[in-house]
């Protein structure tokens, strides 16, 4: 019986390492015979193991000290910044070349077209913005641009947002030790709530709020579909966010003498989006408007406490913008354009943090790239970060240094640098996203002192975070 049972584990580990080999010869060796025979080559590259492709060594690199050593590992072994791999769920080219990213972003809806990985679609809804392309794309874009224009950044969310970042600091005051990253998420999402849905802070938004942290882990996670898991959780927190939104539509649609001066009255108002379409909508909006920035929060904050003469810097420059305006605490839209320094930082932040860390787009047609071809139907992975923290571009890249912003003015370009991505899909909050974090950092620092209480570590997987949520303790400054 012994012997049988051991004859079966050999001719069982012999098969799957010759299916594994077999694949990986096919993954290799394959092409495309186009309509006029002649034989097309995707970029070189394997997509690792049948199923988990090579998920856990991303893994492992992202999570890691030395997060680009997926990409350095493949650059070499297939000498070229474009291979094919099997990420997320599915086979796809990664590009780590900064002008065939740049050039994807820009021919959005002509020769490429968003196509996030399904189980992500599956999260963000057949509406969330990233799901829609073509006519109903613009038109959402366009009502995100409207809700983020200058003229309401200058006075609305100038104002909405120093109220906030005061409220919410005060609270923090009282609990003197905070994790910081959930309280960051929490505040923004306080002000998206109130954007979009006309919420104040309150028992309901924190429940909100307790919902995306599940939401959110789900985006970049591993999407197995079994009860516990975190993708799991994710799709049941969406059912949940849904219906949420839904019912605020009934209500508002059973109250009309109710007045409201938020997003989703004006969409109601319009009356040409269906319900299904206004909630995905809503969702997204949610996600994007508080997720990203809550990060780069934290970040920023955790590196200028890694960096003392930054830091150092920080204080003078937003001591002479209180001093200047004699004990006056509320900043205009002048205080806010004079800060260069601060500027520096956040440009420095997002460059390391990386915080939308790369895009994806499906192939319309057969793309030339190079001396291989991307055939038409194959989805790429733009993977931004790879630029962002390429030694090749940035000096010492992995270091945070806001100077380099003033030194050298190239790197600023857009070609290595695209926090907010490009072409018709350009983030709408990017305006948004940099004044919350100057003015964040403007009342933090002036008003705290703080510590850390914790050796933090970064991980880029499943999206960039703290591992330790960044814990502190605060004092008021003298
Ligand atoms: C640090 C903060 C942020 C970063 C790094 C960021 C990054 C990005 C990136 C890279 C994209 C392009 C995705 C793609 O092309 O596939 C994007 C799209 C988008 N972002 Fe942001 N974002 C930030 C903050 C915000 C905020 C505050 C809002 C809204 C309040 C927002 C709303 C959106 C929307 C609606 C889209 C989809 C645009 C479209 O597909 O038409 N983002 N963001």
């Amino acid at each position: 019986m012994a012997d049988q049972i051991s004859l079966l584990l050999v001719v069982f580990t012999a098969a799957v390492a010759l299916l594994h080999l077999i694949h990986r010869w096919w993954n290799n060796h394959r092409g495309t015979k186009r309509s006029n025979n002649e034989e097309v080559h995707p970029p070189p590259g394997s997509t690792g193991w049948p199923l988990i492709g090579e998920t856990f060594s991303y893994y492992r690199s992202m999570t890691s000290n030395h997060p680009m050593k997926f990409v350095e590992d493949r650059q070499k072994r297939y000498d070229s910044d474009i291979f094919i791999s099997h990420l997320f769920g599915g086979r796809l080219v990664v590009s780590v070349d900064p002008q065939f990213n740049k050039s994807v972003l820009q021919n959005e809806g002509r020769f490429f077209q968003a196509q996030y990985p399904k189980a992500v679609k599956a999260l963000i809804g057949n509406y969330g913005l990233l799901s829609v392309h073509g006519d109903l794309q613009r038109k959402l874009h366009g009502i995100a641009v409207n809700l983020l224009r200058f003229e309401r950044l200058k006075v609305d969310f100038m104002e909405e947002i120093q109220n906030l970042v005061h409220s919410t600091l005060d609270r923090w005051a009282d609990m003197k030790e905070i994790a910081l990253q959930n309280e960051c998420h929490q505040m923004l999402l306080n002000l998206m709530a109130k954007q979009l849905l006309d919420l104040s802070p309150s028992k309901e938004t924190t429940e909100i709020c307790e919902l995306f942290v599940h939401f959110t882990n789900a985006v970049a996670a591993i999407p197995i579909k079994i009860p516990g898991s975190t993708y799991a959780k994710g799709l049941k927190a969406r059912k949940l966010l849904i219906r949420k939104i839904s019912e605020m539509i009934k209500e508002r649609r059973n109250h009309p003498q109710v007045v409201h001066t938020d997003l989703l009255s004006k969409l109601l108002e319009e009356g040409f989006l269906s319900d299904e379409i206004i909630c995905d909508f809503i969702l997204f909006l949610l996600l994007a408007g508080h997720d990203t920035s809550s990060r780069a929060m934290t970040f920023a904050i955790k590196f200028l406490t890694n960096c003392p003469e930054a830091l150092n810097q920080m204080k003078e420059e937003h001591d002479a913008i209180l001093k200047g305006k004699g004990g006056h605490k509320r900043l205009i839209w002048d205080d806010y354009k004079s800060m260069k320094f601060t500027q520096c930082v956040i440009n420095e932040t997002l460059r390391l943090g990386s915080f939308s860390p790369g895009v994806f787009r499906e192939a319309k047609q057969d793309t030339k790239v190079k001396d291989c071809v991307i055939p038409k139907g194959w989805v790429v992975f733009a993977f931004m970060v790879a630029t962002h923290l390429n030694e090749n571009f940035h000096n010492e890249a992995l270091t945070f240094n806001p100077w380099r912003w003033q030194l050298d003015q190239d790197v600023s370009n857009d070609t290595l640098f695209s926090p907010f991505g490009g072409g018709v899909r350009l983030c709408p909050g990017s305006h948004l996203a940099t004044l919350e974090l100057s003015l964040f950092l403007h009342i933090f620092i002036t008003r705290f002192r703080w510590e850390a209480l914790a050796n933090d570590r970064t991980s880029y997987v499943p999206l960039p975070y703290l591992t330790k949520g960044f814990p502190i303790r605060l004092h008021y400054r003298e």
